[in-house]
């Protein structure tokens, strides 16, 4: 059993080779204003402010440091005198994704495989189910996974949710209303900045290959 106190969402970098990703400011605020009514979930724009795209594992590092650091401290005693700090509890931080980043694993080159263990020793992952992605498949068809699979959590939603950004972006690109899939203050800021639009979907690519940046 966990005690969940707190989630953090962590746009990648500019620098990531993904297509139609737009600038890492926008998404920044768009998670901003999507997360205005949470209080659990934060944006760290941290991963989006370096000056190269990094691997997952070291967003991780980064935060997990970060964590420790932000920890009530107890004093510890020795007959009446403060001899040390330690935190009164530690907290666990891990990776939420969807099962198709299980598949990605398998994706030659994309993932070492130092990394893949780390994430599921030291840190752990909690995998959210999507159609057509087999997590269990995923796991056993891997050694590390296999391994250290008492420290992967498959997430059981009673309704999947199938919506995915690819769709978002599409729709958006061909003028098609995406209320309800989003909330009204993103929409209201994707519209005031003109984002993903056909025309600055185009525009965004050229910038980023300009500056060595896709994304
Ligand atoms: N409908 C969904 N159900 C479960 N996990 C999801 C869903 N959509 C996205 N995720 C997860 O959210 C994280 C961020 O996903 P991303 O921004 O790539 O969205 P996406 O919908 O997968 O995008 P795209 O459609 O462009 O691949 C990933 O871990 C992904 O697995
Ligand atoms: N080697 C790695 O650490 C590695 C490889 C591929 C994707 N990722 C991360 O996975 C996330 C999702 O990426 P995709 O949307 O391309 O599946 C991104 O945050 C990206 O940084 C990390």
């Amino acid at each position: 059993m966990y005690q969940v106190i707190g989630g953090i969402i962590s746009p990648v970098n500019d620098n990531y080779k993904k297509k139609d990703l737009v600038a890492a400011r926008h998404r920044v605020a768009m998670v901003q204003l999507a997360l205005q009514t949470s209080d659990w979930i934060r944006v760290d724009p941290w991963e989006s402010e370096q000056p190269q795209w990094i691997e997952t594992v070291k967003v991780l590092r980064h935060h997990h440091r970060e964590l420790l650091r932000s920890l009530p401290q107890t004093e510890g005693r020795n007959q009446g005198k403060a001899v040390s700090r330690v935190p009164a509890a530690v907290p666990e931080l891990k990776l939420l994704c969807g099962a198709d980043i299980l598949k990605t694993f398998q994706t030659p080159g994309l993932w070492k495989d130092e990394h893949i263990q780390e994430i599921v020793e030291k840190f752990g992952l909690v995998c959210v189910g999507r159609a057509g992605y087999d997590s269990k498949g995923y796991i056993s068809g891997s050694a590390i996974l296999q391994r250290y699979q008492h420290n992967i959590h498959l997430a059981r939603e009673p309704v999947q949710n199938e919506i995915s950004a690819t769709y978002i972006r599409r729709a958006l690109s061909q003028g098609h209303s995406v209320k309800y899939l989003l909330p009204d203050a993103v929409i209201t800021y994707i519209k005031d900045h003109n984002l993903y639009t056909r025309v600055s979907s185009c525009k965004g690519n050229n910038i980023q290959n300009n500056l060595g940046k896709t994304s």
